[in-house]
């Protein structure tokens, strides 16, 4: 090793360097040996390489140590001493070219290390004009290189701060920049050579990609809180198990649920705690586990579904979803007790519609009134149209909510409309509904009486005073069972059964065209006749007793009975009003009477006198010139001698019939419990 040291002013800047690299390959060539520089406390650098040498800083007068390596290393070392202190100058003009060709390799260099930097690169020199743009800082900026390089920095780079990093000589590092819709981060540092501003350098990033991903990051941390909240509140205990067994998670419902602190569980391997529960056996099969039942320590018997996590195809833990069986229990518990109670109030329903019940309201036990009823109770069974004739005030409208409530529809509607109280004008959008402003007035839509009995029943009371114009469309209805409303386009079908009603002489009116013969035979399938009052007078004993019940009970008035020649006076009476006039009648006899019983007094004149002749004559309780039903005779017959003699038994004695005959036939009239017997 030698040393040498540096006599040129300019020490061994760049094209003194080129020159000693130049020399140091010659005599590689030359010698065979490698030569090395050291100066001060750095590393030796090869003396074949300019970067190195230039990097080394060597100024004038700086002592340069020389070594070598190869055969004739200290010729080699002597010989570059000897140049190192010359004062470099050449005139010969192939060195001049050797040394320019270093030069030329090195900025070739220097131009294919920036050129291949993922990271965008702009030098300034100290007039802040770009010196160099690589391709990077072309892609990350988009803007041309040659629109770039030679232009002062501030007019390419908007917001750039590179004129003054290269003015204040303060380096800025990680500055991040939002350029288009790229995120950047720079770092600008100056170029200082002894001590001056030679311009400045910025490095920078696309990291982009790396924002997007910490925006996914924190979307992620988002739903991890949002998910914890969510298994914090659930009512269901949760817990979770890794792939080794570990708990690694519970929430506060698993810790009330089976009453133990998250600290025992957490951390602990199921395969100690339970070895052959739901949760290892699912850990072990990755198959879900479900409705398993355990019994826990504290007594809770808790109920489990056991789902593994699978993530690529493989087990990585468990999560175990618990309910306490006590709180499932209680909800069955109370499940059951409901729907046997509905069961309960169904078989009751059901057993308030029987047949015979709902046709309880109509009173009448006479053969005719009796045959009525049957019919009814069939027709009940069926969905046929129901025709009921009788004179006005025979119970047409009561026998009609008989067949509905008896009627698989009794949970339906059961509407009525009466189609002589309508006026024709109204009467069709009464039945059929109208849509909005149909017709004057109509300010909404209105349903008809055929769409609220859907499903139900429709009784269409005096039918006979139907116009022909609706009778038109009642048939439609009756044929296809669909209609449309007033003023409306679409047409709406139901599910009604149709009773219809009617004192008028159908047939007669069918002769004379008043009523439409399709729509009497559509109408006609099951017609019911009820008798008028008069041809059943053995009912009305039974009426008079139903009546003098109900309405005493709806007036809190106490009266015990009827006394028995005013009962034969209503008897005697022709009731052209039917079962309506005889009720009106007793409600206004109750409301008026004094005694304890209704007496002759009580009744209207009209029938007073009307009947005069008959209660004149003692023991007489028919008028010569009525004849009637052989029943009413023997209920007078029986009634008189119970109310004589006051016991089946001694009645019996005096008609020459046994007790029981007796006794059954107090009970077919109804005469058992009644009150107008009493001694009086
Ligand atoms: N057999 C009966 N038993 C008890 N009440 C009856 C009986 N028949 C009729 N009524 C009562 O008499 C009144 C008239 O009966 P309802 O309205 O059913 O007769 P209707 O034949 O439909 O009369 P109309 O033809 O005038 O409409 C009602 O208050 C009804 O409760």
């Amino acid at each position: 090793m030698q040393k040498a040291v540096i006599r040129h002013s300019k020490g061994l800047h760049a094209r003194v360097a080129a020159m000693v690299v130049q020399k140091s390959h010659e005599l590689q060539e030359k010698y065979g040996a490698t030569l090395y520089f050291q100066i001060r406390s750095h590393e030796p650098v090869l003396a074949n390489s300019l970067i190195p040498i230039v990097a080394l800083r060597v100024k004038v007068g700086d002592e340069i140590s020389v070594s070598g390596k190869g055969p004739m290393a200290s010729t080699a070392v002597a010989e570059m001493v000897e140049f190192l202190e010359s004062d470099f100058l050449i005139s010969d003009s192939e060195t001049i070219s050797k040394v320019d060709n270093v030069l030329q390799n090195n900025a070739f260099t220097a131009e294919l290390v920036f050129n291949s930097m993922a990271n965008g690169l702009v030098v300034t020199d100290e007039n802040d004009i770009i010196t160099v743009f690589n391709p990077s800082a072309e892609k990350i900026m988009a803007i041309k290189a040659d629109k770039a390089i030679g232009k002062n920095v501030c007019e390419v780079i908007p917001h750039t701060r590179l004129h003054i990093v290269s003015k204040t000589m303060v380096p800025e590092l990680g500055s991040r920049q939002v350029i288009e819709k790229a995120v950047i981060i720079t770092n600008r540092t100056p170029l200082v050579v002894d001590g001056q501003s030679k311009g400045a350098v910025a490095i920078f990033e696309d990291i982009s990609s790396l924002e997007n991903v910490t925006g996914e990051l924190r979307e992620v941390k988002e739903l991890k809180e949002r998910l914890h909240l969510i298994l914090e509140s659930v009512q269901d205990g949760i817990c979770v198990v890794d792939k080794k067994g570990i708990i690694t998670y519970v929430n506060p419902a698993y810790t009330r649920i089976t009453q133990t602190p998250a600290a025992k569980l957490i951390g602990r391997n199921i395969a100690h705690i339970s070895p052959l529960g739901a949760r290892s056996k699912a850990l072990l099969t990755g198959k879900p586990v479900l409705g398993s039942i355990s019994r826990k320590a504290n007594g809770q018997t808790i109920v489990a579904n056991v789902n593994p996590i699978v993530i690529d195809n493989e087990v990585a833990g468990v999560v175990s979803v618990v309910k306490n069986m006590s709180e499932v229990q209680a909800i069955v518990d109370k499940l059951n007790e409901v729907t046997a109670r509905a069961e309960y109030l169904e078989q009751e329903l059901r057993r308030a519609k029987k047949p015979s019940l709902a046709f309880n309201k109509f009173v009448g036990r006479s053969g005719i009134v009796l045959d009525a009823l049957a019919i009814a109770a069939k027709a009940a069974e069926g969905h046929s149209t129901v025709l009921i004739r009788g004179e006005s005030g025979t119970g047409k409208e009561l026998v009609a909510e008989g067949i509905h409530f008896a009627s698989p529809r009794a949970r339906g509607p059961f509407i009525r409309v009466n189609c002589a109280a309508i006026p024709t004008s109204l009467l069709e959008s009464e039945l059929f509904g109208h849509e909005k402003g149909a017709f004057t007035g109509a300010v909404k839509r209105k349903l008809g009486s055929f769409e609220l009995a859907d499903k139900g029943t429709i009784f269409l009371d005096e039918i006979g005073d139907l116009e022909k114009s609706v009778q038109a469309k009642l048939l439609r209805v009756l044929q296809k069972k669909e209609f449309q409303r007033v003023g409306g386009e679409g047409t709406i079908s139901v599910d009604v059964r149709i009773i219809a009603a009617t004192n008028r002489d159908l047939e007669k009116m069918v002769a004379g065209d008043e009523f439409r013969e399709d729509l009497y035979y559509r109408l006609n399938i099951i017609p019911i006749v009820l008798p008028p009052l008069w041809q059943r007078k053995e009912d009305i004993p039974l009426l008079v007793e139903h009546f003098l019940r109900s309405i005493c009970a709806e007036q809190n008035k106490k009266l015990r009975g009827i006394k028995p020649d005013a009962l034969e006076v209503l008897i005697k009476y022709r009731w052209p009003g039917n079962v309506r006039e005889l009720a009106n009648i007793m409600e206004r006899m109750i409301t008026l009477a004094e005694g304890p019983y209704i007496g002759i007094d009580d009744l209207p004149i009209y029938l007073r006198q009307e009947l005069y002749a008959a209660v004149e004559e003692p023991g007489a309780f028919v008028s010569s010139d009525t004849v009637l039903p052989w029943e009413a005779y023997e209920r007078i017959i029986i009634e008189n001698s119970l109310r004589k003699y006051g016991t089946f038994n001694r009645a019996a004695k005096a008609l020459g019939l046994t007790h029981k005959t007796v006794a059954t036939k107090a009970r077919k009239y109804g005469l058992e419990k009644m009150t107008t017997w009493e001694k009086v």
